[in-house]
């Protein structure tokens, strides 16, 4: 792609946008440890307070530069839009990417994109690219895998659009434009989640321990289960600095709670169901829904111990993962 010529004659700057290579981000599923609804705001939206973690699964995000036949030059045949500086095309793969549309208006990471390139300088010099989106979460199950598409995006363009980067805290306003679990998600570590999700602080140093996600397949519509929800508020919860052992962290949990449970238990009753199941799972320490919902988490010592409990709790149409916590390497984004 060029620049217009008379615009490349102004700036007498480069006028081909950069041609990246693949390159490729996780998005991690995230678990609400526990979530108190501590009160609303006047414009409808609840204040949180929550311990946010990321499991080890999660979606892969792929960026490519946009193809363009080689014979003429011109965008790919049937993809017109793929051409145009800054334009983002999204093919969607996995087991979950039928439940979704690549549709500019509705899809994350498509919103995402147009939300960044309104941000940058020098669209033009944007390079064209094709996401590809491996959706291996279950959509709208209250683990987020849309907001971590979401950040994966922002992540993923910002490596490949050259130009000035938003500085973190313009990110973060971004980010939670997009979704209020969006901002936790940009760098999927341990966090102390506040505000209606946009208030982030440290987690208390965790120990290593085992997960196990299940979803009944039924998917739960968060605005919902925020309307559906008793009206209570909960205080935040006093946390230490630091579990040093499994035992000592699902002792304090159990004594929180998720304050979306029993609303998403009456709007989908099997949610329950699974509760019951995990917590008989051998090995469970700790079972409790994740989010608005439907996936359940339960802790373990263990990710061995997790894998181990799995055959005893897999049903028809539930899907049903287990490992350990993501430990990401340090991969804030910053500007
Ligand atoms: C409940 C949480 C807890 O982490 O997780 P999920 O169930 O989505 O995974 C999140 O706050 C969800 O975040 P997210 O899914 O990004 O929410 P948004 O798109 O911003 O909002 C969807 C709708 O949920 C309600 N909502 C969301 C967040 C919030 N703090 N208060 C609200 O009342 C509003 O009705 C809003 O219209
Ligand atoms: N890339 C995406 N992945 C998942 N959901 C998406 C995506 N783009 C848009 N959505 C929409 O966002 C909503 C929330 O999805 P998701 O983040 O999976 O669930 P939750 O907010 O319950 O954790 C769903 O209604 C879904 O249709």
């Amino acid at each position: 792609m060029t620049c217009p010529p008379a615009r490349a004659a102004r700036t007498g700057r480069r006028t081909e946008p950069t041609v990246i290579g693949p390159l490729h981000e996780s998005a991690h599923a995230k678990i609400n440890l526990y979530l108190h609804v501590t009160g609303r705001r006047p414009d409808g939206y609840h204040l949180l307070d929550s311990l946010v973690v990321f499991a080890d699964a999660g979606d892969v995000l792929s960026l490519h530069p946009a193809q363009r036949r080689p014979e003429t030059g011109r965008p790919e045949i049937g993809r017109p839009e793929i051409g145009r500086p800054g334009a983002v095309g999204l093919d969607i793969t996995g087991p979950f990417g039928a439940g979704l549309v690549a549709d500019g208006d509705s899809n994350l990471i498509l919103r995402a994109a147009r939300l960044l390139r309104a941000e940058l300088d020098d669209t033009d010099l944007l390079a064209p690219v094709r996401i590809v989106l491996e959706k291996n979460l279950p959509v709208a199950s209250g683990i987020g895998g849309g907001s971590a598409d979401a950040a994966a995006a922002l992540r993923l363009l910002l490596r490949a659009w050259p130009g000035r980067a938003p500085t973190r805290e313009r990110l973060m306003a971004l980010a939670v434009e997009l979704g209020a679990d969006v901002p936790v998600c940009i760098d999927q570590l341990p966090a102390r989640m506040g505000g209606v999700g946009e208030r982030l602080g440290p987690a208390p140093a965790l120990p290593a321990c085992g997960l196990m996600l299940v979803n009944c397949g039924e998917a739960v519509a968060t605005p919902a289960v925020f309307r559906a929800r008793a009206p209570h508020f909960t205080p935040p919860a006093a946390l230490p600095a630091a579990w040093h052992d499994v035992a000592a962290m699902v002792r304090d949990l159990a004594a929180l709670t998720n304050d979306l449970q029993d609303a998403a238990c009456m709007i989908c009753p099997t949610i329950r169901t699974v509760l019951q199941v995990l917590e008989t799972a051998p090995g469970c320490r700790l079972a409790r829904m994740s989010g608005s919902g439907a996936t359940c988490f339960a802790l373990f010592d263990t990710p061995q111990a997790a894998r181990d409990a799995r055959d005893a709790v897999r049903r028809p149409g539930w899907w049903v993962w287990a490992g350990g916590l993501h430990a990401p390497a340090d991969q804030r984004v910053t500007a």
